[in-house]
């Protein structure tokens, strides 16, 4: 079955420890509502390796990250603020989706 939400493969410790806790995502992936359940696979070949609960979708500007959002990546805010212009160039508007892990599969 195909995941609802994939991550690249180097978050996937994070979020099976539960360090991970939140996503960045632009308008494409910012469809998720609170209590939802979603299959969570890996970005390079899909394979489902956890599921998660969406707890809340907000919009954030990337210019007002801060280090609770960095603290919720379990990364410092100057690697977030990096890695978010690596994968989103350029983008104005992305969305913080707050999630807890269900379980491992
Ligand atoms: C596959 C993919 O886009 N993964 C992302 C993007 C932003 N944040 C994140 O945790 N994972």
């Amino acid at each position: 079955m195909k995941p609802d939400i994939t991550f690249y493969r180097r978050f996937a410790a994070d979020i099976l420890s539960d360090k991970k806790t939140i996503t960045i995502r632009n308008q494409a992936e910012s469809h998720f509502n609170p209590g939802e359940k979603l299959r969570v696979g890996y970005e390079d070949n899909n394979d489902i390796f956890c599921t998660i609960e969406v707890i809340s979708v907000v919009p954030v500007a990337p210019g007002d990250l801060t280090n609770d959002h960095a603290r919720q990546e379990n990364m410092s805010l100057a690697e977030l603020q990096a890695v978010i212009s690596q994968i989103y160039p350029g983008e104005q508007q992305l969305y913080v989706i707050s999630f807890r892990r269900i379980d491992e599969c």
